[in-house]
């Protein structure tokens, strides 16, 4: 409904009004990824399942998250809003009477029309619901992670841009937005309120509230709020939305979003439901699939750090506010405690090349707007090192690789990790895996896109890692573009990821930084592949030649045996001709005589002389492939193997060494 005109100035213009951020994201839904009921449907779980890692991470629990969509039928819908309230102690009055007969007849005619409904659907793909009659979800999502305290619960889930994720940390939320937007959506298309069970680690009680949104005043509305006991220590969140939503268009993403979830997050167990409402007789399409943990090592805790001073670059505000909420008392330290990269003394120099009116003990409430402007100007035009990235945490190779292995089974892959490098004075770290073969992966490109750990299942065409894949001459590295089943995957961890958008579907490929790391870490994972593509294609060649070979032992064996036989019996040396026939032209005449001796004692036979024949071809084909994958070594014929350290000080080892192969061990730090 359009409202009404708040007018902010008696004596002004009468249309001047003012939104709240809530009417805003309402009106805008698109922006946030609410734009029509299957999308919004696919949003709102993905929301709450990204809060539900953020929340079990930050106190580093390995992550188990319940994900339920229970489908709601119109009556169920109704009963809920509390339109059939009433029990009806007449039946026969009412005009929707119908007899068993009748409604069983309906029942099947319904059946038949929602299955034309649903092919209809998904032949049409995408997000399309015209003529569909709506359908209702209700949508569940429960972590063990850190909760919410008890009196914040409102605010957080009942305020638009509230949260806390904003800073200067690597976090899948940022916004403070997702949640509230689901409410939004949910106020809209059923009217019915969010609902919240929440406790924290060693809480006593566990908060439960029912709550919505006061859209014109971005406040929250409180309909239920509880303190239950929590007998059972239990922490975590329970968010629970009923929505209009399009299952039928939508089933795909949604199960292609948690098996990418469960690549980067393998540390992490899903559980995901999709239940039929009680009103379909058949349960055919109910889903119950169990996303497993495969490993209990999870990366790091991301740590909050400070802005890298090319931040002022793209924010001439930066300076201004940081100076306004510093608790230094001197530029000097000013410069030094709220940037990553600037030391004493690089600050001390700085301040000197400020110039005229800046001094090392001045206070920086003394710095005045020209000032800063001056300070900004400065920090942008000049040379820092890029910030290390250790306040990240990226998803790690290992983690990597071991859920692509485990949900895609490729044939080979290969992973990179860049170092970290400053995009708009936050610190970004690339990693980058590229797969050949495996299961349900379709010939040519299947790119994985993450940011933050979130899969992106979207605008993957104006992406930058689609583009760099696009303009990447793949024939170099010996992989066909069109018929090799190629998965990519791009993982980008960063403080403030350059998202186009606030529905954080994809990152543009405009940033020169960004496009040159992705296609930096695509290469040297191809240049690995290459590596192993030219080892298979030798080794195949060694095969080939050594049954070659192997094929003409038993008639080089018995050539060899028969001339010998003869030359023994005859008891003179083989003529010249017949040393041409087995090749024992330059032999010398003891060695001659020996073996003829041992021939005429039986000692040399046809049997031996096969089996001394085997023995060297098996040899020589041992010896050549060490050969050549030691000297290939550059090429990437040696193969990574990631080994867990059981404690934090461990020893490394040389190089060992046997005849088929080398073990060589390096730190983490040296594969870069
Ligand atoms: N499952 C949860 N467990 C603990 N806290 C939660 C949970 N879900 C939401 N929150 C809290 O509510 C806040 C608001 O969540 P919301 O989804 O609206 O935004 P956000 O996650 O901060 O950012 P974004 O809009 O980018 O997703 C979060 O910052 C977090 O503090």
């Amino acid at each position: 409904m359009p409202k009404k005109p708040t007018n902010l100035n008696a004596k002004g213009d009468k249309n001047l009004t003012q939104k709240s951020p809530a009417e805003f994201f309402q009106d805008n839904k698109g922006i946030a990824g609410f734009e029509n009921a299957g999308k919004s449907l696919y949003t709102t779980l993905r929301e709450f399942i990204e809060n539900a890692l953020d929340a079990a991470e930050a106190i580093g629990t390995l992550p188990e998250i319940d994900i339920a969509v229970e489908e709601v039928s119109v009556s169920q819908y109704e009963s809920l809003i509390g339109l059939k309230a009433h029990v009806r102690l007449d039946d026969e009055l009412y005009a929707d009477f119908e007899s068993d007969k009748a409604k069983a007849k309906r029942l099947a005619q319904e059946a038949k029309k929602a299955a034309k409904a649903a092919s209809a659907a998904s032949k049409r793909g995408g997000g399309g619901k015209r003529d569909q009659a709506k359908c209702f979800y209700k949508i569940t999502v429960k972590d063990n992670g850190k909760g919410m305290q008890h009196e914040d619960i409102p605010n957080m889930l009942g305020r638009v841009l509230s949260g806390t994720k904003y800073g200067v940390r690597q976090t899948r939320g940022k916004f403070g937005l997702g949640s509230k937007m689901a409410l939004i959506w949910s106020k809209q298309t059923t009217g019915l309120p969010i609902r919240i069970r929440s406790a924290l680690p060693n809480q006593s009680f566990i908060s439960e509230y029912a709550l919505d949104i006061d859209i014109e005043k971005n406040e929250p509305n409180i309909h239920k709020e509880a303190k239950l006991p929590n007998d059972d220590k239990w922490h975590g969140a329970e968010l629970s939305v009923t929505i209009e939503g399009n299952w039928t268009t939508y089933r795909q993403y949604v199960l292609s979003y948690l098996r990418q979830l469960a690549i980067v997050t393998p540390y992490a167990q899903f559980r995901f439901r999709f239940v039929t409402s009680a009103a379909t007789t058949s349960t055919a399409k109910d889903i119950d699939i169990v996303f497993r943990r495969r490993t209990d090592i999870m990366p790091a805790l991301p740590t909050v750090t400070k802005h890298h001073p090319s931040a002022a670059k793209e924010n001439m505000l930066l300076i201004k506010d940081l100076l306004s909420q510093t608790r230094e008392k001197n530029l000097l330290n000013f410069l030094h405690k709220e940037f990553t990269c600037i030391n004493k003394d690089h600050s001390s120099r700085l301040i000197q090349e400020l110039g005229y009116g800046f001094d090392t003990d001045m206070h920086p409430s003394e710095v005045t707007d020209k000032q800063a402007t001056r300070i900004q100007q400065l920090l942008a035009d000049a040379r820092f090192d890029d910030p290390d990235g250790s306040c990240l945490s990226p998803a790690g190779e290992y983690n990597l690789r071991l859920g692509i292995m485990k949900e895609l089974g490729p044939e080979w892959i290969a992973s990179f990790c860049a170092p970290a490098l400053a995009c708009g004075g936050h610190p970004l770290v690339v990693e980058a895996c590229v797969s050949l073969g495996g299961r349900e992966v379709k010939p040519g490109f299947n790119v994985f896109r993450f940011a933050n750990r979130i899969p992106l299942l979207f605008e993957g065409g104006n992406d930058v890692v689609t583009r760099c894949v696009q303009r990447l001459n793949w024939n170099t590295y010996k992989i066909d573009k069109n018929n090799d089943k190629i998965g990519v995957f791009v993982s980008i961890v960063s403080t403030k990821i350059p998202f186009k958008g606030t529905s954080k579907e994809y990152i543009g490929d405009e940033n020169n930084e960004i496009a040159d790391a992705v296609d930096k870490a695509i290469k040297q994972c191809a240049l690995q592949l290459r590596g192993k593509i030219v080892r298979a294609q030798v080794a195949k060649d060694r095969k080939a030649r050594k049954k070659q070979l192997a094929k003409y032992i038993p008639d080089v064996a018995r050539a060899v045996f028969a001339m010998l036989a003869a030359a023994a019996d005859a008891d003179e040396p083989p003529s010249k001709r017949a040393r041409v026939g087995a090749a024992l032209w330059k032999v010398d005449e003891k060695w001659e005589t020996d073996v003829l001796e041992r021939a005429r004692e039986g000692e040399v036979s046809e049997a031996v002389l096969r089996a001394k024949l085997e023995e060297h071809v098996q040899r020589s084909d041992h010896e050549q492939a060490l050969e050549f994958a030691m000297q290939n070594n550059k090429d990437g014929l040696s193969e990574l193997m990631y080994l867990v350290p059981k404690t934090p000080e461990h020893e490394y080892l040389p190089e060992i060494r046997s005849g088929s192969c080398a073990f060589r061990f390096l730190k983490a730090a040296e594969l870069r």
